[in-house]
């Protein structure tokens, strides 16, 4: 289990994390949702145990984040970490010297659904093509948390449920548990179980997504609204 006791973290003035708590549980999908700058990219580097916070404890499994919980999660930035040299198969065999969990199977199955190759140069492939890399990096590992920034940035709109929607019931591991941050909140709601929203670093709403929408009778995109207007008043 991911535990966030009271996480507070500023750069300079500005108060990135003002005192989030949150836990996400064994198999659970979280989206950790927020405007821009809400401080979605902040919380994952913590959990990641890339960023020190100034105040506040996070737990993975009751071991304190840190370097040495990195190897339980793979982290997904939101930004591209290749050399400009390398080839799709050059970051396969990257990830398969660099981790033991690594799933040569389901990386292979990962290469046909997203009708990858493996020759390709990541820098020259599209921003989608990218990001459709970047996603089978991540899901080929069996790692037990998956964290994921912007994942479907750059992916079209049709494909994008249809990933969502396979990350679920193809490539999940079981038990495993994801906290993915999203803009794209109507198409990739369909994989959540659970939804924290986020604004100016504080959590503003959190719940199980289906009972949200069945209680307010209202899409999950709707209800996000409704407190983001709510928070700015
Ligand atoms: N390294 C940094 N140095 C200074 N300020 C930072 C740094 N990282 C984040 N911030 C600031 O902290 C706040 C939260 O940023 P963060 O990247 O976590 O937001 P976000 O919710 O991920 O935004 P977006 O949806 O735009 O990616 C922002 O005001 C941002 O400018």
């Amino acid at each position: 289990m991911i535990r966030v006791d009271n996480a507070v973290k500023s750069f300079g003035n500005k108060k990135a994390l003002d005192g989030i708590s949150f836990t996400a549980g064994e198999g659970q999908i979280v989206g950790l949702l927020g405007s821009n700058g809400a401080g979605k990219s902040t919380m994952l580097k913590a959990v990641a145990g890339l960023l020190r916070l100034d105040q506040g404890l996070i737990t993975i499994d009751e071991k304190t984040a840190s370097l040495s919980t990195r190897g339980m999660l793979t982290y997904l930035p939101d930004v591209d970490v290749w050399y400009p040299w390398m080839k799709l198969s050059d970051a396969i065999q990257y990830m398969k010297d660099m981790y033991w969990d690594w799933d040569d199977k389901k990386a292979h199955h990962l290469l046909d659904f997203f009708k990858l190759r493996e020759d390709s140069l990541i820098q020259q492939a599209s921003k989608g093509t990218r990001a459709k890399m970047k996603l089978l990096l991540a899901l080929s590992r069996q790692a037990k948390y998956l964290l994921m920034d912007e994942p479907f940035t750059g992916i079209d709109p049709f494909a994008r449920q249809q990933i969502a929607q396979a990350i679920v019931e193809d490539f999940m591991e079981e038990g495993q548990t994801i906290i993915i941050t999203t803009h794209e909140i109507s198409e990739v709601e369909v994989m959540l179980d659970e939804v924290l929203f986020i604004h100016e670093g504080n959590l503003m709403l959190t719940g199980h997504v289906e009972t949200l929408k069945q209680e307010r009778n209202k899409s999950l995109i709707e209800i996000l609204k409704e407190e983001y207007d709510h928070a700015r008043v």
